[in-house]
């Protein structure tokens, strides 16, 4: 029992970069300043990155990596039984529509990344208002009595679409609102930094306020990286930062146990993308990272269609739903 809270308390512990040995506050600022935020992506950096940023030797580079690493608590193996245990605490959330959360073996998971993407007006951001409002539900009625941090790149967060919704549930809105806490990225550093920022957040929620925050929403997850690179470094290091920033959302899903929701668009006329209907921004390392990829289409009025595309453990298929003005419904 004892073991167990101590395990629990390791999990949940918010590490600086200062806390790194060798990582005084100028190394710390360095690497912050290259879009370095949290000990997980010090982690998983290559000890030639880490000696460029912070301007150290690779000998001393390798050193902090690898301190990174025992404080993450990430780079070992894990036995099957023990992913298991983990598996075991997932939770689901309501999507709204019956036919959509059965296509997703019973909801959106916690610690997993569903990528929703899809062409403009597609259901993206209703799906992620419709999420935030349904992860408070109670349990019995599909929700995981969660709160919801969201990292809205393009402005896109209306309260007023939320309390509709809500009231659609017969839910309080004002208390809704409450459990909603929203900020605008200015900037892709801007981006990876409030995923840090969240951490902290749900921790002060829940040692405050007694709740958790199930889910955290990134919409949309491109909109800076794209435009930040066009016509400006590589294309490799845009993916270098694209992979930690999702690296960093997959750990705060892992950490709280919560859902991450990314939505994200198509880079071309999806049906005529050299034949592959299914495009998304970013590419490779999306469609690595994301545990549930789902490509969201128009149909007609209020119809909408989602296929599921890519998952570890559910098969391919399609699911039909409505955007309506109480928010995501049946067809
Ligand atoms: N209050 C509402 N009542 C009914 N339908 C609505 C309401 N608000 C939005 N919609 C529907 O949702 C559509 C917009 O969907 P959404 O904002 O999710 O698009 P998106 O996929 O996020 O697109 P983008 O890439 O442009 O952000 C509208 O065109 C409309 O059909």
């Amino acid at each position: 029992m004892a073991k167990k809270k101590s395990e629990s308390e390791a999990n949940n512990k918010i590490v600086d970069l200062e806390d790194i040995p060798g990582v005084g506050s100028a190394i710390a600022e360095k690497l912050r300043e290259a879009g370095i935020y949290t000990i997980e992506a010090v982690a998983v950096a290559t000890p030639g990155e880490i000696s460029s940023i912070a301007e150290v030797g690779e000998s001393t580079a390798v050193k902090i990596i690898s301190s990174a690493r025992k404080l993450a608590e990430i780079g070992g193996f894990e036995s099957g039984e023990k992913i298991l245990e983990r598996r075991k605490k997932v939770g689901k959330i309501t999507t709204g529509s019956k036919e959509l959360d059965k296509l997703l073996g019973g909801g959106v998971e916690t610690q997993a990344i569903t990528e929703l993407f899809g062409e403009f007006g597609s259901g993206k951001t209703q799906l992620c208002h419709q999420l935030a409002v349904n992860v408070q539900l109670p349990k019995d009625q599909g929700g995981l009595e969660g709160c919801v941090v969201v990292i809205d790149t393009e402005n896109t967060f209306r309260p007023e679409r939320i309390v509709q919704m809500a009231e659609a549930k017969g839910l309080n809105p004002d208390e809704v609102l409450k459990n909603i806490y929203v900020a605008q990225a200015y900037n892709s550093n801007h981006q990876m930094l409030l995923v840090d920022n969240a951490k902290e957040l749900a921790q002060k929620i829940k040692k405050d306020e007694g709740k958790n925050v199930k889910l955290i929403i990134v919409d949309s997850l491109m909109a800076h990286f794209r435009a930040e690179y066009v016509g400006r470094g590589t294309l490799a290091d845009r993916q270098q930062k694209l992979n930690r920033h999702l690296h960093d959302l997959m750990r705060f899903g892992e950490i709280f146990n919560a859902a991450i929701v990314v939505t994200n668009q198509v880079q071309a006329k999806p049906d005529t993308f050299f034949g592959d209907p299914n495009r998304p921004v970013g590419g490779h390392i999306v469609a690595h990272t994301a545990t549930f990829r789902i490509y969201l289409r128009k149909s007609k009025g209020e119809l909408r269609v989602a296929r599921l595309i890519d998952s570890p453990h559910l098969p391919e298929g399609e699911a039909i739903f409505k955007v309506t003005e109480k928010g995501i419904t049946d067809k």
